[in-house]
């Protein structure tokens, strides 16, 4: 962890996001469209499309899975592309947001936990502590362009940004509706909440499983700026500037110093809450509600 110009405070090897890979084309690297050099070059995965602007040092990274639940494959492309990224001099910023049409992410992708045997349910969770983890202690800017439905999961990959940015429609909803499904947010996702919006806020909204359409959202403070759908990419790039106008070393020992203490809460209890995880989600009641809440899911698209 050097803490320098060019810092990179985040702990890089809390797991091998490499022996994660399962037969994915994560690594591949096409020209973007119109050609260009090597800053107009995007890189990707199945499930992550990265287009990076070498000239501004800034890359929009796209979820492209269904829904955007996060599947174990998605968690662990995330995680590659981030560290691609904060390993490349040259960018100071990402923007995330969805190429999947009205949805930003669906949180868990509940496939992987149901009828699953618990070691598979320990590997996906790992994958997801890391990716938060690696999210929330980024050295890079990381700003949330929210083009569609953000619950629970969802909610907290954006919340792990820097900046949030939600498109105005009604049916984008935000926040942690755990409850709903009969589950309980784990720690690190009630105190990433916490550390938003605020003690009393969180009590309820967690307890509720409230998900908040945009006007609420940006009362509660669960984002920073709701704007027309179209303006959501541009916004979240002046966003962008207004944040890399600061210099990356004081931004960035400040950003440690607000979230370190959060994240190591985690790393310290990090095998005693995946085996809280484990246990829970793997008791037959909550596979019970989990697999009527996929089917639930299932229907309703019909
Ligand atoms: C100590 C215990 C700790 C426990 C901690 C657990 C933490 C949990 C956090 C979570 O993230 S739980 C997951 C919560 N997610 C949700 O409740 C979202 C559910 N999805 C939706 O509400 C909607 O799908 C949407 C995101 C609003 C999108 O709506 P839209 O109408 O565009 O799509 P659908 O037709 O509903 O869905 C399409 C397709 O995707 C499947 N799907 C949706 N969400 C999930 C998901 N989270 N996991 C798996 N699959 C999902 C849905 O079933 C459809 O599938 P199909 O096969 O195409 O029919």
């Amino acid at each position: 962890m050097a803490l320098a110009s060019g810092v990179r405070f985040a702990p890089r090897a809390l797991l091998r996001p490499w022996a994660l890979l399962r037969g994915t084309t994560l690594g591949r690297t096409e020209p973007a469209a119109g050609g260009g050099g090597d800053g107009a070059r995007r890189f990707g995965s199945q499930r992550v499309l990265v287009e990076p602007d070498a000239a501004s040092g800034v890359a929009v990274m796209k979820l492209r899975n269904p829904s955007n639940a996060l599947s174990l494959e998605l968690l662990t492309e995330l995680v590659i592309s981030l560290e691609k990224l904060e390993n490349d001099k040259t960018f100071r910023g990402i923007i995330l947001t969805s190429d999947c049409p009205r949805v930003f992410c669906a949180g868990l992708d509940l496939t992987e936990i149901c009828g699953r045997n618990p070691a598979h349910c320990a590997e996906y969770w790992k994958a997801m502590q890391e990716l938060w983890l690696r999210m929330y202690l980024s050295s890079l800017v990381l700003v949330a362009a929210i083009n569609g439905a953000c619950p629970a999961g969802g909610c907290i990959i954006a919340l792990s940004c820097d900046c949030r940015v939600l498109a105005d429609n009604p049916k984008y909803r935000i926040g942690l509706n755990e409850t709903l499904l009969g589950i309980i947010a784990p720690f690190w996702l009630k105190d990433t909440y916490v550390n938003t919006i605020g003690h009393r806020a969180s009590e309820q909204a967690l307890q509720l499983g409230s998900l908040f359409p945009p006007a609420e959202a940006l009362q509660v403070g669960l984002v920073d700026q709701v704007v027309p759908e179209d303006q959501v990419q541009s916004t979240a790039l002046s966003e962008m500037a207004r944040w890399l106008a600061v210099p990356d070393h004081a931004r960035q020992l400040t950003k440690n110093m607000m979230r370190k203490a959060t994240a190591d809460r985690l790393l310290r209890q990090r095998d005693a809450d995946t085996q809280n995880f484990v246990s829970f989600v793997c008791r037959d009641s909550i596979q019970k509600s989990l697999q009527a809440y996929l089917e639930k899911l299932r229907q309703r698209k019909g």
